[in-house]
């Protein structure tokens, strides 16, 4: 891989963001190159989370500006329907996903973000969607999945002003599920990420799937699909271990049968 170090430790896969000189920015390539892992990875029982992160001082800065100037029209749309595949593949991938924000979050690095399930930050980190300074909007799904986690006004704000903001600031908006000193991101991203997954892979998938569907639906639709879920949740082996476990007073160990 060119643009990434992928890590497969399970029951973690970590992929690091790996252009630190241009500050992990995402370009054709990386977005190739992260799809290519993950749907190598999608089969793979041992691999329980995901972890995405980026080397050096930033998460990622954003697309790749230096691109930008090759972009037209229809080369534009390409390359925002490419990363924003990427990231609709990434929100609704049957594993968890976690984002470890190490530094920079910005434009399509923080839409990288914004389509994990869970977002931990340095306390150093800093978050923004800077498009606006270039004239330009977010294109990688940044205006829906910010509206849908933070609301239309701070969205507005954010995208408006296109200014950062800081770690403690993006949680406390509900941007990141959490901030942690820089020093211990690494070992509170894989405390989150052990317990995720010691968690019933098939509980979680579906579960993920009705909280999606939820986020684009009428609230009766997502009502339905969680109670239809029932039905296929309670076919699975790790339905009986884990109500058996808690009779038994033990442990329950989880194998995403
Ligand atoms: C059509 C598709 C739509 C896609 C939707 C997404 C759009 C976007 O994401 S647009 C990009 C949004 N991001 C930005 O505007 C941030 C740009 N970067 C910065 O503002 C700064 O680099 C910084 C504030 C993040 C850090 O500043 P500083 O500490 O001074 O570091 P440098 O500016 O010197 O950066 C080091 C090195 O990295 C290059 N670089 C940084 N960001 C990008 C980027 N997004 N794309 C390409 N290159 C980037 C920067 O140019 C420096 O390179 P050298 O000068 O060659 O050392």
């Amino acid at each position: 891989m060119e643009t990434i170090i992928v890590k497969n430790e399970p029951p973690f896969l970590r992929i690091t963001l790996n252009r630190p000189d241009r500050l992990n920015a995402i370009n054709k390539k990386m977005i190739e190159e992260i799809r290519t892992v993950l749907e190598e990875t999608v089969k793979d029982e041992k691999v329980r989370v995901i972890i995405f992160t980026g080397n050096g001082r930033a998460f990622s800065a954003g697309a790749d500006i230096s691109q930008f100037k090759e972009l037209e029209g229809l080369t534009a749309w390409q390359f925002a329907m490419k990363g924003r595949e990427l990231m609709d593949y990434i929100e609704n991938y049957p594993k968890p996903t976690i984002a470890m924000i190490n530094g920079y979050a910005l434009g399509g690095g923080l839409e990288l973000a914004l389509a994990c399930d869970i977002r931990i930050a340095s306390d150093e980190a800093q978050l923004g969607l800077p498009e606006i300074t270039l004239g330009i909007y977010p294109g990688f799904g940044g205006t829906q999945r910010l509206l849908k986690l933070v609301g239309k006004s701070r969205t507005l704000e954010m995208i408006m002003l296109g200014e950062r903001i800081s770690a403690k600031d993006a949680e406390r908006i509900g941007l990141v599920n959490r901030v942690v000193p820089s020093n211990d991101l690494e070992k509170e991203t894989l405390n989150l990420a052990s317990k995720l997954a010691e968690r019933p892979p098939l509980a979680i998938q579906l579960s993920k799937l009705i909280v999606n569907q939820g986020m684009n639906s009428p609230i009766t639709v997502g009502l339905n699909m969680e109670s239809l879920g029932w039905g296929v949740i309670f076919t699975t082996k790790d339905s009986k271990e884990g109500v058996n476990a808690f009779l038994e007073k033990r442990k329950p160990n989880f194998k995403g049968e």
